[in-house]
């Protein structure tokens, strides 16, 4: 989602209710947050008379766990964040904070009320404000003292002490993300809402700054729903991971059960690269160009889509396996991509091998397949 001016004020909004947190109760040693369950029951919602955008989404963010909102642009993913944090209504549907129902056909908790944070995609901090006065934007119950003394710890937390007084615009990408992150959890929310946070970092620094985040996220110890497009990042970040497309809910789990058992193609397409190949199951097998896979679960003449990663063909140039030529080969660093031509198969076979596994002029080879990466699908006309 492209941040706007609106989406400025809706943080100085947000922002500005977190002071609300700082004032009430018993507060925790420096540095902690309350974790707190943020559950979604059966939500709905449509812009407008628009067509639905989130369509019957339950999903709970379990106490102290980083869940990723994962899935393609136009998903759902920033209208289910916004929804948590009372910017965005449901046209159906609850969200419960600790079992309390926050917003709900007959309740809104107004957003200030609700503890929970939120950290925008480039971050929105203040520029005519110094980082000091940024993070300090959302104690303003807080005495003077006290909200200096908690905006520094809070800066101290994410290493950027040393740019209390700095402006904004000096600051690096990555640093900018951390005074943002600095300022979400200065009030101690028990939720952080993280919106594509990493979006706007170059490849090089998104990977320190990621794990940087991580950590301090743990250290903070709230519960933090992360959204992203990127599987690798969500794999990176998660406890666990849910999948979304065209505003539902396709698969949740750990990164390990969604790409070893992903519930459909898309799950499976979502987390790897695929050769894809259209068959008819035999008994209990699925004949391809690249050999026979074993199709357990499925019926004789049943129509399958048969995935395979890319990362599970080896190429020799010893006789044995299936007889391939190679189209093209394009070196990457770590590993070589191949495009193969290999008999009954309608679109050339893509292969990721390593560096130096075949010799440079090698044009006729044998692929083998490693069968733990192969995936048998149910063909349906949508199922990718
Ligand atoms: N203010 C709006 N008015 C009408 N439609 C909107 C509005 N904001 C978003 N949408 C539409 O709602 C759908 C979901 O948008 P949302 O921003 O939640 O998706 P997303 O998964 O976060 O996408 P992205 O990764 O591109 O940010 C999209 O089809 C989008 O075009």
């Amino acid at each position: 989602m492209t941040q706007s001016g609106t989406g400025r004020a809706e943080t100085a909004r947000v922002t500005a209710g977190r002071a609300d947190l700082a004032v009430r109760g018993v507060r925790p040693a420096t540095g902690v947050s309350f974790a707190a369950k943020l559950a979604y029951d059966n939500i709905f919602h449509s812009f407008g008379s628009g067509a639905e955008t989130l369509r019957g989404v339950s999903l709970t963010a379990e106490p102290g766990e980083v869940l990723c909102l994962l899935g393609p642009s136009g998903s759902g993913k920033t209208t289910l964040l916004r929804i948590a944090a009372g910017i965005e209504s449901q046209t159906r549907g609850r969200v419960l904070l600790n079992d309390r129902e926050i917003a709900g056909p007959s309740v809104f908790l107004q957003p200030e009320k609700r503890s929970i944070g939120l950290v925008f995609q480039d971050f929105a901090l203040f520029p005519h404000y110094t980082i000091l006065d940024n993070v300090r934007f959302g104690l303003t119950a807080l005495s003077s003292a006290e909200s200096k003394r908690e905006a520094m710890a809070a800066l101290a937390r994410v290493g950027l002490e040393h740019h209390a007084k700095s402006y904004p615009h000096i600051l690096s990408g990555g640093e900018q993300q951390r005074a943002a992150l600095a300022r979400a959890l200065a009030p101690r929310p028990a939720v952080l809402l993280l919106d594509e946070p990493f979006s706007g970092l170059d490849s090089r620094l998104k990977d320190s700054v990621r794990a940087e985040t991580l950590a301090i996220l743990r250290q903070s110890r709230a519960t933090a729903i992360v959204v992203t497009h990127d599987a690798e990042e969500a794999m990176r970040m998660g406890d666990r991971i849910a999948l979304l497309r065209d505003g539902r809910l396709v698969q949740v789990g750990r990164a390990e059960d969604l790409f070893q058992q992903p519930a459909n193609l898309f799950v499976a397409s979502f987390f790897s690269e695929l050769n894809l190949f259209d068959a008819t199951a035999g008994d209990g097998v699925v004949d391809t160009p690249l050999g026979p896979f074993a199709a357990s679960g499925f019926s004789t003449g049943d129509d399958v889509t048969v995935a395979v990663r890319l990362t599970a063909i080896e190429a020799h140039e010893k006789d044995g396996g299936t007889e391939a030529r190679v189209i093209s080969r394009r070196f990457l660093g770590d590993s070589e991509a191949l495009e193969l031509a290999v008999s009954g198969a309608e679109v050339p076979v893509r292969a990721r091998i390593r560096c130096g596994a075949l010799s440079p002029g090698a044009r006729a080879v044998w692929l083998s397949v490693r069968k733990s990466d192969v995936l048998v699908f149910e063909r349906r006309a949508d199922s990718a």
